[in-house]
């Protein structure tokens, strides 16, 4: 390689290009171009802005007006969503969707099937294909990365709400993804659970290469973790950069942010 090499650009690892949605008349992402390399992205922007539509368009549980989802070089437009999961898509939700009845290592074996939606309690009863002694070998390894390998027998819907969003986050991991979507993970958590939550995160991602986008208000958590960040406002991306470069971006202060805040850096 010599000095006039160009540098490489990180490879896409989810492509949206001229997303839109609507929900009736309003049309909450109107034309949203994002490129998502591995390692972190921070998507960010106010109350409202779409960010949780853009996770549910990306993992099929809301159809696109428009425009392309592609994970890797295939489209993700029209496929269902444990088909979207099985193509190697985990994700969370803003309030955890844990099957109630059953265990926390079977909720976290879930995800092998990528039965992480709402529709996961009724396919549920029905067991799952994967109880397999590997997948359960897989599911309790995870939880003991994540510190809540003494909880794999409870029942997961009875137990605190952050040891239910690190269970969300097992689940979302267990099937080997390349690409994870975590939608408020710290929201609702004390400083020492988001870094039970986030250090094994930060390991798992780069020891297996993920591509993870994180939806979060917590700018000072997002902003550690995530090299670039996305603003949404008004159904498309105004400001992508690194942390330092958006929030000083005055159309984000305006937008998101507010007169009063002053980026803390670096
Ligand atoms: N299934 C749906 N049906 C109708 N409207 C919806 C649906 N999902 C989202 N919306 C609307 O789309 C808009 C964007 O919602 P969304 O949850 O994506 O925003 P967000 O940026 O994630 O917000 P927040 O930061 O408050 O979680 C809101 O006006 C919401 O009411």
């Amino acid at each position: 390689m010599t000095d006039s090499t160009p540098a490489a650009t990180p490879e896409s690892v989810l492509t949206l290009r001229e997303l839109a949605v609507s929900f009736g008349g309003n049309h909450v992402l109107r034309s949203v171009d994002l490129e998502v390399p591995t390692g972190f992205t921070g998507l960010v922007g106010p109350n409202g802005a779409g960010k949780t539509t853009v996770f549910n368009v990306v993992s099929g549980y809301v159809r696109a007006a428009g425009g392309d989802v592609r994970l890797g070089g295939e489209t993700l437009i029209g496929v269902a969503p444990d088909a979207i999961a099985r193509r190697g898509v985990g994700r969370t939700f803003q309030t955890p969707k844990l099957v109630a009845g059953i265990s926390v290592v079977e909720n976290v074996m879930l995800g092998l099937d990528g039965r992480a939606g709402p529709l996961a309690h009724l396919r549920a009863i029905a067991g799952s294909r994967r109880d397999s002694r590997p997948a359960r070998e897989r599911s309790l390894d995870l939880l003991e990365r994540f510190g809540i390998v003494e909880y794999a027998n409870e029942e997961a819907s009875a137990l605190p709400l952050a040891t239910q969003k690190i269970v969300e986050v097992a689940r979302a991991l267990i099937a080997s993804p390349r690409l994870v979507l975590l939608d408020e993970p710290a929201a609702g958590l004390g400083a020492e659970d988001v870094e039970a939550m986030v250090a094994p995160l930060v390991e798992l991602a780069a020891d297996n290469d993920l591509a993870v986008v994180i939806i979060e208000h917590d700018l000072a958590l997002v902003s550690r973790l995530c090299p670039r960040l996305a603003v949404l406002h008004q159904g498309g991306v105004i400001a992508l950069g690194t942390p330092a470069e958006v929030l000083a971006q005055p159309e984000v202060v305006d937008a998101y942010l507010g007169a009063g805040f002053a980026a803390v850096g670096p």
